[in-house]
């Protein structure tokens, strides 16, 4: 078999892809960077990038032997660095070539690591504020060779040529950009000071800023990071930690948390938020990379539970993403976030072993954020379910009280059943707590696990109606002909009728009405409605006769026993709906159309008899 003759044929010889810059300028800028001020932040990490480079080549030369240099003064924005420079062939090889980065070159491949950068784009961000790139350079790795100019163009056009070593006589680059008229907000010279703080206040080289007044250029890093200061006491370091939080964030911590993973190089705070956020709602948090901000708003390094801090980290070994605006969710990421969670646990369990106040504080404003946690954490279940507010018949109180005068504690299963039986339940002694809100029941059951000696039960509406004292023989007697009245107005609820007396007088009725007994009730309704079709024979099927609502009258209340006197059958009826419609308002569930109407009805039915009664 031959192979036909392609290289013969000119039209197939290889070809090189041809690459349009200023559509990928444009690309870059709407889809990549947040916004232009960026191009500062590229410049600020490349002269770092090199600095380390030459740090490497020089490992002797003392720690601030070289530094950036940055200047501004309305026309034009410089950045100028003593690190290890270029040569002619580098700057072809480097700068000339999108995509390539000398910082993933395979011979310091493992040296990787060391630098910000890796995709050889970054530099292409200053065409968001200007149209030529100047950059002179004189490389430290070949001291004898000459300095070097290159000067690109945003439509894809360079020019490169060699100075004489005076132009720039000791090693470094200088990056020189003239902004184009509408990128003067980014290059302003009190703007380029500002970003250079905002991106640069942690960088580990010297910085300085200079707005072409005169003087000597202001440092823009003046000390080291917070944490990496010395103090005379614990107590001052954590109060300078706090004040950092507070620059920061703008608002004081009620604690500040110090974090350190030596394994990734990764210092910092965590700063405890001193109220509360609406649960689930993630904070971003500040991430250095290798002292350069990288995001103000990185969500990732922290697990979704950790909503009641906002940190600030450096870290050594964190992969900034192309945009260098969030980070590559990768194995060390992953370790950092499970590090970091440890730590927080940590200091949780701190404060409950041995800060009540500071405890007390903290669960005030976050026992959500806690709930949440707990719910999945056995560790922080065992040491702070005890400490944790819930709403119960003895108010708000801790779980650890409620449980002391309650040995058998009974919940309910949502707000609404809570409303309903909290005042009756309460004047019979039982203890319930409201288990209708995110966490709480399934919390309120785990108590035995930590205080074996009490016991949880759902609270149903048969163990309440059981604690109401059943009036006597007589008293059921002479109110029968009421109640049977009363029962036959409520039918169409399925509502039954008894009458008990119990604590408080003041309440006449109590509608328990179990959530399971309204949708029986929603099912029965279906189902004759549906009546005859296949539906409603399954619905029909289905019903049970167990759970019905019941309207429990309190013989102890003024009302109702003048109410039970009643002998005009039409009042007793519309009294008894009265009575059931307040019931039911109180219990703050929903109402249905009928039971609306009811309440109209009922009102409007009383009061004109009143009116009657008055003419
Ligand atoms: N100040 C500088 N000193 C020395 N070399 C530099 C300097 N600025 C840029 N370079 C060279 O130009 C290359 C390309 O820079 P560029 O900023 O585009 O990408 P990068 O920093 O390598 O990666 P990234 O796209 O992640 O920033 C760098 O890899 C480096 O070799």
């Amino acid at each position: 078999m031959t192979l036909p003759e392609t290289a013969a044929n000119p039209s197939a010889a290889d070809r090189t892809f041809q690459v349009d810059l200023r559509g990928l300028v444009d690309l870059l800028s709407h889809h990549l960077y947040s916004s232009p001020r960026v191009y500062l932040r590229e410049l600020l990490q490349n002269a770092v990038d090199a600095l380390t480079a030459r740090y490497a080549l020089e490992p002797a030369a003392p720690a601030d032997a070289f530094g950036v240099r940055l200047y501004a003064d309305g026309s034009v924005v410089r950045v100028e660095d003593d690190g290890v420079g270029l040569t002619e062939a580098d700057v072809h090889r480097f700068l000339a070539t999108i995509g390539r980065s000398s910082k993933r070159a395979e011979r310091i491949a493992e040296e990787r690591g060391d630098f910000i950068g890796q995709f050889g784009i970054g530099l292409l961000s200053c065409f968001l504020v200007a149209d030529e790139i100047h950059v002179v350079s004189r490389s430290a790795r070949a001291p004898g060779a000459p300095a070097v100019e290159w000067r690109g163009r945003g439509d894809g056009s360079y020019t490169v040529r060699t100075l004489p070593a005076s132009a720039r006589p000791r090693p470094g680059t200088t990056v020189t950009l003239t902004p184009r008229g509408d990128a003067g907000e980014w290059t302003r010279p009190a703007q380029v000071h500002a970003l250079a703080r905002h991106f640069g206040s942690l960088l580990r080289h010297p910085v300085t800023f200079d707005d072409g007044t005169g003087g000597p250029g202001a440092p823009v890093n003046p000390e080291p990071a917070p944490w990496a200061r010395a103090y005379p006491t614990p107590g001052t370091r954590s109060r300078a930690l706090a004040a950092y939080g507070e620059e920061v964030f703008g608002f004081t911590p009620l604690d500040t948390i110090e974090l350190d993973l030596p394994a990734v190089g990764l210092k910092g705070i965590a700063c405890v938020l001193p109220e509360a956020v609406p649960a689930g709602r993630r904070h971003g948090h500040r991430v250095h990379v290798k002292g350069m901000l990288l995001s103000e708003q990185a969500e990732e390094i922290l697990p979704e539970w950790a909503f009641f801090v906002r940190c600030v980290i450096d870290a050594e070994s964190l992969r900034p993403t192309a945009s260098r605006e969030s980070l590559y969710e990768d194995d060390t990421l992953a370790a950092v976030r499970d590090a970091l969670a440890e730590r927080l646990r940590a200091w949780i369990a701190r404060a409950a072993a041995s800060d009540p106040d500071l405890l007390a504080r903290f669960l005030q404003a976050h026992h959500l954020a806690v709930k949440s946690l707990a719910v999945h954490d056995d560790e922080i279940l065992r040491m702070l379910l005890p400490w944790l507010p819930f709403e119960t018949t003895d108010g708000h109180t801790t779980l650890d009280e409620f449980a002391r005068t309650h040995r058998t504690v009974l919940v309910t299963s949502s707000v609404e059943e809570f409303r309903q039986v909290a005042a009756i339940a309460s004047a019979a002694g039982l203890g319930v707590v409201n288990g209708g809100y995110t966490y709480d029941r399934e919390l309120v059951h785990r108590l035995p696990e930590v205080r074996p000696g009490n016991s949880v039960a759902d609270l149903d509406p048969a163990t309440l109606t059981a604690h109401l004292d059943p009036v006597d023989r007589e008293t059921e007697l002479a109110a029968s002909a009421y109640l049977a009245r009363a029962r036959d107005a409520l039918a169409v609820f399925d509502c039954d009728v008894a009458l008990r007396a119990f604590q408080p007088a003041s309440a006449p009725a109590l509608l328990v009405d179990s959530r399971e007994a309204r949708h029986e009730r929603t099912r029965s309704q279906l189902a004759r409605e549906q009546e005859g079709g296949l539906w409603g024979d399954i619905l029909g099927a289905l019903r049970q006769e167990a759970p019905r609502a019941q309207l429990i009258l309190n013989q102890l209340n003024p009302l109702v026993r003048a109410a039970l006197a009643i002998d005009e059958p039409e009042l007793a009826r519309t009294s008894a709906e009265a009575l059931y419609g307040q019931a039911a308002l109180l219990s703050r569930r929903p109402l249905r159309p009928a039971e609306s109407s009811l309440i109209n009805r009922s009102f409007l039915d009383l009061l004109a008899h009143a009116l009657r009664k008055d003419s």
